[in-house]
C-alpha cells in the first residue's frame, strides 16, 4: 500500500523536492541552536565582550528570518503537495466510477461513492504531505539531537535511550489500535452518506407517506454508530498522546535531576546543562511529530485502503484488446443461443434465439419480470452474455469498442433521467457540441417547441434537479430530442408505464414514430395499443420467446398474445 501510495507523488516531483529540502534545512537549524546557545552562555558570557554578544545576537536574528522563510515555504508548498496528490486521487477515482459497469452500479449504494470521492481523501492529503517529510525530518532530528547530546555527556544521554523503546511501544500498540477505529469510522460516515441521499432524493415519497419521524430515526441510528466510532477513535488518541505527554516531561524531569547532580559534581557545566535540557526538546518534538503522525496515519491509510478498493475493482464489461472500431451500423441484430443471470444464480434467460432486420420495429411484451428489459440491456453490453452471442451486422458485439456500440444505439427510459441544468443542456447531452439549429431542430421533431417558446427563459430555463421542474409528457419528449440529436441506427425505446393523457400520449407517440422511421427499433411494450403496427411482436415469458409474428398473425393464433390482448382489451 505504502508502495503504491509513493506512486502518485511521481507528478509532483519538483514540488517535492523543493518542500523537502526546505524542511531538511529548517530541521538542521533548529539542530544548531542549542549549539549556539550553550556557546554564547558558557564562552561569550564570561569574556564580557557586549560588542561581540550583539553581533552575535544579530547573526541570530537573520538565523531566525531565514528558519521563518523556510517554515513558510515548507507550509505552503507542502500543503499544495497534499492538495495536489489529493485532487488526483479524487480526479483518477471518479473517472474510474465512470467507466465502472452496470453490474457495479446495482451492487453499490451511491453514498459509499460519494463518502470515497469525498471525505475519504481529505486525511490522504495530508498524509501526502506530512507523512514522508516529517518522518524523515523527525529521524534526522531525533539521530542528530541525540548525537550531540551524547557528545555532551554520555550518562545523560543514555537515559534517552531507556525511554526511545518505552515510546515505540506506546506508538506502534496505539497505531494498530486506531487503524482498527478510523476503518469503522469511514464506513460508518458512508452509511451516514447513503442514508442522506436516500432520504434527500426520496423526500417526496417520504412525506407523501408522512414518515418523517421514520426517517429521522433512521438516520439518528447510523449517526449515532458514526460518533461512537469516532469516539472510540478520539479515546485511543486521547491515551496515546496522554501518554507521550507524560512520558516525555518525566524525561525532562529527570535530566533536570541528575543535569544538576552532575554540574555540582563539575562534570557538566552550566551552558552545558542549559543546552542538553534544550536538546531534550529538540528530542522530543520529532516525538511530537510521530504522533501526530500516529493520528494522521491510519486515518490515511484507512481512505487510502478504500479508495485502492474501488480503484482495484475491474469492470466485467470490457473492451477486447482487438477491439474493433465500429463506424455507423446498420442495425441487423442476432441473438444466437443467448443465456443470461444476474449475481444471482437464477437464470434470467434461457437460449434466446431472434433475428431482428435492419429498420424492422419489434416490439417485446410479456408479463413483468419476463426478462424484456434484460433482452434489451444485452445489446449496448450493458451485461454480458453469460453464454451465446449477440452479432450486429455479423460481427459479435464483444469484438466492438463499447463507445462504438453504443454510440449506435440510443435508449429512451421510462423513468427519464434529466440532469439539474438547463433545457438546453440536457437536449444537447445528446450531442455534446450541437448548434443552437440543430437544438432547436430536435425540439421541434419532438414537438417540444411550443412548450419551450411559452417559457420566459427559453431553452435557458432551469429545469430542476432531475428535471422536476418539468412534467411526466415534457420529460419524455426532452428525452426523445435528445436522441433526435444523437441520430443512433438502433434504438431501444422502454415504454412509459405511468399513463399520460391521450391528448400528451398522442403527441409523444407522433414523435417516437417519426423517431424510429429508418432505424432499427426495439420497444419493450406495456400496453399493446401502442404496438399494432410493429413490424413484429415478440413474446417473452419466464421460459423464454414464447410466440413472435404480427399483431394479426398473433391474435388470430389465439395464444398468450391473444389472451393479454383480450385482457387490456375488456379492461379498457
Ligand atoms: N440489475 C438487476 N440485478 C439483478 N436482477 C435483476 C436486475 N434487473 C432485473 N432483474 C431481475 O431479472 C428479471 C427480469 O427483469 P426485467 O426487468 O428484464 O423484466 P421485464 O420483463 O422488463 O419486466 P417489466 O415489464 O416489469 O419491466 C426479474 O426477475 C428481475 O427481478
Amino acid at each position: 500500500m505504502i508502495r503504491r501510495f509513493f506512486t502518485y507523488y511521481g507528478p509532483h516531483k519538483k514540488l517535492f523536492t523543493i518542500d523537502f529540502t526546505a524542511a531538511v534545512i529548517v530541521a538542521l537549524l533548529e539542530l544548531a541552536f542549542p549549539l549556539a546557545v550553550q556557546w554564547f552562555i558558557d564562552s561569550l558570557l564570561p569574556s564580557g565582550n557586549w560588542s561581540m554578544i550583539l553581533s552575535v545576537s544579530l547573526g541570530l536574528l537573520a538565523f531566525y528570518i531565514i528558519s521563518t522563510f523556510l517554515q513558510y515555504i515548507v507550509n505552503y508548498l507542502g500543503h499544495m503537495l497534499g492538495i495536489n496528490i489529493e485532487t488526483d486521487m479524487r480526479q483518477q477515482l471518479f473517472t474510474h466510477v465512470q467507466r465502472q459497469s452496470f453490474r457495479f452500479f446495482d451492487n453499490t449504494k451511491t453514498g459509499h461513492i460519494m463518502s470515497r470521492i469525498t471525505n475519504d481523501l481529505f486525511d490522504l492529503g495530508e498524509l501526502a504531505h506530512h507523512g514522508p517529510e516529517d518522518i524523515f525530518i523527525a529521524c534526522m532530528t531525533f539521530i542528530g539531537a541525540f548525537w550531540i547530546m551524547l557528545t555532551i555527556n554520555v550518562k545523560l544521554a543514555l537515559i534517552a535511550v531507556f525511554m526511545v523503546p518505552l515510546l515505540i511501544w506506546l506508538i506502534t500498540f496505539c497505531n494498530l489500535r486506531m487503524n482498527k477505529a478510523w476503518s469503522n469510522m469511514y464506513s460508518d460516515i458512508a452509511d451516514v452518506n447513503s442514508r442522506v441521499e436516500d432520504s434527500v432524493s426520496g423526500a417526496r415519497v417520504v412525506q407523501s407517506f408522512t414518515n418523517e419521524a421514520f426517517e429521522i430515526n433512521r438516520f439518528k441510528s447510523n449517526n449515532e454508530r458514526f460518533r461512537l466510532s469516532k469516539l472510540s477513535a478520539y479515546k485511543v488518541m486521547s491515551f496515546s498522546l496522554s501518554g507521550i505527554y507524560m512520558m516525555t516531561r518525566f524525561f525532562v524531569l529527570i535530566v533536570l535531576v541528575y543535569g544538576a547532580w552532575l554540574s555540582f559534581s563539575g562534570e557538566l557545566t552550566y551552558g552545558e546543562l542549559v543546552g542538553f535540557i534544550l536538546y531534550v526538546n529538540v528530542l522530543f518534538k520529532p516525538i511530537d511529530k510521530i504522533s501526530a503522525i500516529m493520528e494522521l496515519y491510519p486515518k490515511g491509510m484507512a481512505g487510502f485502503k478504500r479508495f485502492l478498493e474501488l480503484i482495484d475493482t475491474t469492470p466485467d464489461v470490457l473492451d477486447q484488446d482487438e477491439a474493433i472500431e465500429m463506424a455507423t451500423l446498420k442495425g441487423n441484430i442476432r441473438f444466437k443461443d443467448v443465456n443470461f443471470h444476474y449475481d444471482s444464480s437464477k437464470s434470467i434467460l434461457e437460449g434466446i434465439n431472434l433475428q431482428i432486420n435492419q429498420g424492422e420495429t419489434v416490439a417485446f411484451v410479456g408479463p413483468s419480470g419476463a426478462g424484456k428489459t434484460t433482452i434489451c440491456s444485452l445489446i449496448p453490453r450493458f451485461y454480458d452474455v453469460t453464454s451465446g452471442a449477440i452479432s450486429i451486422d455479423g460481427i459479435d458485439i464483444r469484438s466492438m469498442t463499447k463507445k462504438s456500440l453504443r454510440s449506435n444505439i440510443g435508449i429512451v427510459q421510462q423513468d427519464v433521467f434529466l440532469f439539474t441544468g438547463t433545457i438546453r443542456e440536457n437536449i444537447s447531452y445528446g450531442k455534446l457540441h450541437a448548434s443552437q439549429e440543430e437544438i432547436e431542430d430536435a425540439a421541434r421533431r419532438s414537438h417540444l417547441q411550443d412548450f419551450i417558446a411559452s417559457l420566459p427563459n427559453g431553452y435557458e430555463t432551469q429545469i430542476g434537479e432531475r428535471g422536476l421542474k418539468l412534467s411526466g409528457g415534457q420529460k419524455q419528449r426532452l428525452a426523445i430530442a435528445r436522441m433526435f440529436l444523437k441520430n443512433p441506427p438502433i434504438l431501444i425505446l422502454d415504454e412509459a408505464t405511468s399513463a399520460l393523457d391521450t391528448e400528451t400520449e398522442m403527441i409523444i407517440q407522433t414523435a417516437l414514430y417519426e423517431l424510429a422511421k429508418n432505424r432499427t427499433t426495439l420497444i419493450i411494450a406495456h400496453r399493446l395499443a401502442t404496438i399494432r403496427n410493429a413490424n413484429r411482436i415478440v413474446v417473452v415469458t419466464e421460459d423464454g420467446i414464447a410466440e413472435q409474428g404480427t399483431h394479426d398473425e398473433l391474435i388470430e393464433k389465439g395464444g398468450i398474445f391473444a389472451n393479454l390482448h383480450q385482457v387490456q382489451f375488456q379492461q379498457q
